[in-house]
């Protein structure tokens, strides 16, 4: 099963260019978890971060008990054996076959037989559906199956936590799908916790049991789904809808006169872009059929439910229908824990 990571009052800085500052939040035990937010707003400077690859000058990040940023560096390179790290570009060794590239950490990490490497390696490539590609360099390949193989190399060495940067990049929307599955079927399988950064709106609506925002350098929110997708906030409605109205400009911020002045041109009939008729929340992908139940489901509600009154009151509405939903689609099952006291008004 997946630990969690507890960040506290984290500031990053390079020099005098503040990054974020102050950025709080929990990504709970083996549930996926997604930080999205406009270009440059430093989610992958988080997500080295997560890792020990940059560090921040303030705040603490505490992982299966130890605080990452005070930790000697023997504790950090034990505590880096709980990740595993899917980078935007697959980050392959292109003289290397995908083979090669997914057995690499454990050759270097482990002291298992040839044979045992093998078989992982194999398990792994099925699970990304990679099978039949071994052989293949992976510039002889698509951008799809570079981050596939990539996310089997991440798997290998059965990560705890498992960060992805941008799954979505450089893929069309249908094998940003495709990957995003594959994601939810990990998590179904291993139970990691899982933190991806992106930028992509289809999977930060699908997806993820928590979402999180970064923006001006602050973290807007960060929580259950429901909680952002039902969010009024300006900034939150347009990065969902990927209009040009609202606080994000091309780069990055806009002042007042500017907002003012485009909403005009919208009110003239200028199309303001993006899909702004899309409201409410969409149903999350659940794992294949086949795959193990995600046991994050089951333990995101009994989290939630202690929670619930602290969330806005239209992420509670959503939360009692998806919870009712989830009864109603599990069942009949026996595997999948079902709650039976009455659930709380709202
Ligand atoms: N090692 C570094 N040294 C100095 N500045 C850096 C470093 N790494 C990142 N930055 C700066 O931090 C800011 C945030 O970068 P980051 O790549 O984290 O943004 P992002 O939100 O992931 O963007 P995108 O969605 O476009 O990938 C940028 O201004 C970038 O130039």
């Amino acid at each position: 099963m997946g630990v969690e990571v507890s960040v506290e009052g984290l500031t990053k800085s390079f020099g005098s260019q503040r990054i974020w500052q102050d950025v709080t939040l929990t990504l709970p035990t083996g549930e996926v978890s997604a930080l999205l937010g406009p270009s440059g707003t430093g989610k992958s400077v988080f997500l080295k971060s997560l890792i020990g690859l940059l560090r921040p000058e303030q705040g603490s990040i505490v992982i299966d008990g130890t605080n990452i940023l005070e930790c000697s560096s023997k504790e950090l390179y034990e505590i880096r054996k709980l990740f595993g790290v899917l980078f935007q570009d697959g980050a392959l060794f292109g003289s290397m076959n995908l083979y090669d590239n997914v057995a690499f950490p454990l050759r270097e990490h482990t002291k298992k037989s040839e044979s045992d490497v093998r078989k992982i390696v194999m398990e792994k490539m099925e699970l990304v559906g990679l099978l039949g590609a071994e052989d293949k360099l992976p510039g002889e390949i698509s951008g799809g199956m570079r981050k596939r193989a990539g996310l089997a190399r991440a798997l290998v060495l059965d990560p705890q936590i498992i960060l992805v940067d941008e799954p979505d990049s450089g893929l069309d929307p249908v094998r940003t799908t495709y990957i995003s599955q594959t994601l939810i079927d990990i998590n179904a399988e291993i139970d990691a916790t899982i933190l991806i950064v992106s930028h992509n709106i289809n999977l930060a609506r699908t997806v993820p049991d928590n979402i999180g925002m970064l923006f001006r350098r602050e973290l807007v929110m960060f929580g259950p789904r429901e909680v952002l997708l039902t969010s009024d906030q300006p900034v939150v409605k347009q990065f969902l809808n990927g209009t040009m109205i609202g606080p994000i400009g091309m780069s990055e911020e806009k002042d007042e006169a500017t907002m003012a002045a485009e909403q005009a041109m919208v009110d003239a009939g200028h199309h303001a872009g993006g899909v702004d008729d899309v409201e409410g929340i969409v149903p999350q992908m659940k794992a294949t059929p086949g795959m193990p139940f995600r046991q994050a489901v089951a333990r995101r509600q009994e989290r939630v439910r202690h929670i619930m009154h602290t969330l806005p009151e239209n992420a509670q509405i959503a939360i009692h229908e998806s919870f009712e939903e989830s009864l109603g689609s599990y069942d009949d099952t026996e595997e999948f824990p079902l709650y039976e006291e009455p659930l709380e008004s709202v």
